[in-house]
């Protein structure tokens, strides 16, 4: 139901107070968005079906902590929102279709819920027990679950083996974007939600992945079944050759260096390879020429940006 766009206050977990906005119907604020293809936010009331839109009656959500149920909601909605900017400033793409796709956020999923996900249609946060996991809400992680839908309506990477590797870095990489886009940024995946008695840790690290227990280069790719082929772990690979071809630097295990482009133009490349070039089961090598022709495409065959593409994966490993 389309009321009037409003703007309203989020007292968020992670990012302070944000800018939202929202849907005014009879008096009542909604947490619908009508000027981002109508993404809007729903309580799950720590149930694993049904929830309702979040509603309010003075348009100033949350209190920046978890003993107001409008907060982790408020994370939820403005991750939405900065995910469809970020896609819209950047590439032009108006939402993960490109056709105004309507996301739909649901969030306190299950009891003390230890993860999140993307169903097709939409994302779900857990609370996290409050010691492995706080809410799951953070800047990084709604980038990397949207992302999932925009893989899965482009190069649709199937989701194991080297594919899903791939599938998982390019969310991860397009995560970090998003939480980047918000004026703060790191190459961490879940530094915010993972032991919060631990400080400094996260779930995945781009600049070291070995820091979080995953290979940096393709010497050092996991070859078990667990986690559909290791699709969280060899992610580590692609995530390394990201963040190397952005900031430069050299691979902790070939000792080669790569000169950085920066993050705008690698990302650019990342996503021309991912919507233009890539099919449900390329590999990493797959990758690399799909990069390549992205990176060519963009800049030029005899580019610093070509050329540091190629380093970049051979430095990781993948010719
Ligand atoms: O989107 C994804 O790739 C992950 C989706 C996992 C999932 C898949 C299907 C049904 C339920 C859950 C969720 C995230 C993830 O990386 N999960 C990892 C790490 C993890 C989170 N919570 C866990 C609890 C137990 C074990 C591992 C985990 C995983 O599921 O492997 C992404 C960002 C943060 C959470
Ligand atoms: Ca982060
Ligand atoms: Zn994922």
């Amino acid at each position: 139901m389309d009321g009037v766009n409003a703007t309203g206050t989020g007292k968020s977990l992670y990012s302070g107070n944000v800018s939202i906005t929202t849907d005014l119907v009879s008096g009542v604020y909604y947490l619908r968005d009508n000027s981002r293809g109508g993404m809007y936010t729903t309580n799950m009331n720590n149930r694993t079906t049904g929830g309702s839109t979040f509603t309010d009656a003075d348009n100033v959500w949350g209190t920046n902590t978890t003993a107001n149920v409008q907060s982790a909601g408020v994370d939820a909605h403005y991750g939405a929102q900065l995910t469809w900017d970020y896609y819209l400033s950047s590439f032009g793409r108006r939402g993960i279709d490109g056709n105004g796709f309507r996301v739909l956020s649901r969030v306190h999923y299950g009891n003390r819920y230890n993860n999140a996900f993307w169903n097709g249609s939409s994302m779900t946060y857990g609370d996290g027990d409050g010691t492995t996991f706080r809410p799951l809400v953070s800047l990084d992680v709604a980038g990397h679950e949207i992302t999932h839908g925009l893989t899965e309506k482009t190069a649709g990477l199937i989701y194991s083996n080297e594919s899903g590797a791939a599938n998982e870095s390019f969310s991860d990489i397009f995560g970090t974007m998003v939480e980047y886009s918000s004026g703060t940024g790191d190459y961490l995946i879940g530094e915010d939600i993972y032991t919060p008695a631990t400080a400094g840790d996260a779930l995945r690290n781009m600049s070291n992945p070995a820091a979080e227990g995953d290979p940096d280069h393709y010497s050092k790719r996991y070859t078990g079944t667990g986690d559909n082929g290791g699709v969280h772990i060899n992610s580590g690979i692609q995530n390394q050759v990201f963040y190397l071809l952005a900031q430069g630097g050299t691979n902790r295990t070939s000792g080669l260096a790569v000169t950085g482009i920066g993050r705008p133009k690698a990302a650019a490349i990342f996503y021309r390879a991912l919507t233009v070039y890539l099919t449900p089961s390329s590999n990493f090598k797959a990758v690399r020429t799909a990069t390549l022709n992205a990176a060519r495409d963009l800049y030029g065959a005899s580019s610093a940006e070509y050329n540091a593409t190629a380093q970049a994966w051979t430095a990781c490993g993948v010719q």
